[in-house]
């Protein structure tokens, strides 16, 4: 590798990533919403959503949190009700993925029920699960492995339904599951009630990630010490954290998963690229993994989260491909895949004279 050589985006795409933070109906392309949308309404004239591509028009990728989370409600989860559009969208996504190079997805989905209570929770679940055993025993998709982690929706899950969640994730470990998540509107919910459910992760063996810090609401010390409190054992978004708080996260040696495209469009901080806390984070010992968060919504896939990294602070080849030696550490999925990933990042170090 001749660190000399500028960071173009077909390194980026060949370059073996980990995406560790992925909202499953999120990362659901604008196109494949639509395909789903025309076979409704091929079966019903009178489905009554409007077409996906005219409610999420190609280049708009402006959603704040204003917006964003009536998007899933009024739309995507309204298009994927039902078990046919579920399995369906969970290939595209994966595929998606696959077709970007990354190597090890944990993809994080809330088990829902479906607004028309078509679908119980154990059914969406099943559902997501047996889709993605299907698609890792086709032998074109082997070089990309896939884990799921479950995620509570802060504000509308009570303890007692956060505890069921958890035990679907139990049941499920043979089947994938390899942690959970606290994701959510950040401007809603107290964390606090979450205490006994991730207590209750852990003992089992489950990793723990969390929303962290993404808006000024959600990044009051005192929800930040609660968060911490669960023993986390890496982060999303980390944006607006205080300086002891950050010494903490740097203490304690967290992963973290940075969104920058998301953060940017959906302006969870003032401020564009440039001004982005990967820029403070990049020169800290934690490991970073770079991530999409809703690449459905803010149409950058992983490859463009690396190569945004070295246009706006100027890492090189080196420097990317040092990072993803470090989000290995970060992955939920045990030593197997720790020592693939490591195998697969060498053949590509050995290789890489021939990208540039
Ligand atoms: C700004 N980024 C974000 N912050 C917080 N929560 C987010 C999120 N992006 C997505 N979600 C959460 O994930 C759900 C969609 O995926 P699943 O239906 O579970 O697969 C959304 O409803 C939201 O609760």
């Amino acid at each position: 590798m001749d660190p000399a050589q500028p960071v173009t985006s077909s390194f980026t795409k060949a370059l073996p990533k980990v995406e560790l933070h992925a909202h499953l109906s999120g990362s659901i392309s604008r196109q494949c919403l639509h395909e789903i949308w025309e076979r409704k309404r091929a079966k019903d004239p009178c489905f009554p959503i409007e077409d996906p591509l005219v409610l999420m028009p190609p280049r708009k990728v402006d959603y704040t949190l204003q917006t964003f989370f009536q998007v899933f409600s009024k739309l995507i989860y309204q298009l994927c009700d039902d078990l046919e559009s579920l399995v369906y969208a969970t290939n595209s996504v994966l595929e998606d993925f696959l077709n970007d190079g990354v190597r090890y997805l944990e993809l994080r989905t809330i088990p829902r029920t479906s607004p028309s209570s078509k679908i119980t929770k154990e059914e969406y679940l099943n559902t997501v699960l047996d889709t993605i055993s299907a698609f890792k025993s086709n032998p074109r998709n082997k070089d990309l492995s896939v884990f799921l982690i479950l995620a509570l929706d802060r504000g509308n899950t009570t303890p007692t339904q956060a505890n069921e969640i958890i035990d679907l994730a139990i049941a499920n470990k043979h089947r994938g599951v390899v942690g959970v998540d606290l994701c959510g509107n950040p401007t809603q919910g107290d964390v606090s009630i979450y205490r006994d459910a991730f207590a209750y992760a852990k003992s089992h063996g489950l990793g723990l990630t969390l929303h962290f810090a993404e808006t000024p609401t959600s990044g009051t010390r005192e929800e930040l010490q609660t968060l911490l409190s669960f023993s986390p054992d890496r982060l999303g978004h980390v944006i607006h954290v205080p300086d002891d708080i950050k010494a903490e996260i740097v203490k304690r040696g967290l992963g973290l998963e940075l969104c920058m495209s998301c953060n940017v469009h959906a302006k969870l901080f003032d401020g564009g690229f440039l001004d982005h806390h990967f820029g403070y984070w990049r020169h800290e010992e934690c490991p970073i993994a770079l991530c999409t968060d809703d690449v459905g919504f803010f149409c950058s896939p992983v490859s463009n989260e690396y190569l945004l990294a070295a246009e706006h602070f100027g890492v090189d080849q080196a420097g990317l491909v040092k990072m993803c030696w470090k989000s290995i550490d970060m992955i939920f999925g045990g030593e197997l895949e720790k020592d693939r990933l490591r195998r697969v990042l060498h053949e590509f170090e050995g290789s890489t004279g021939s990208l540039e």
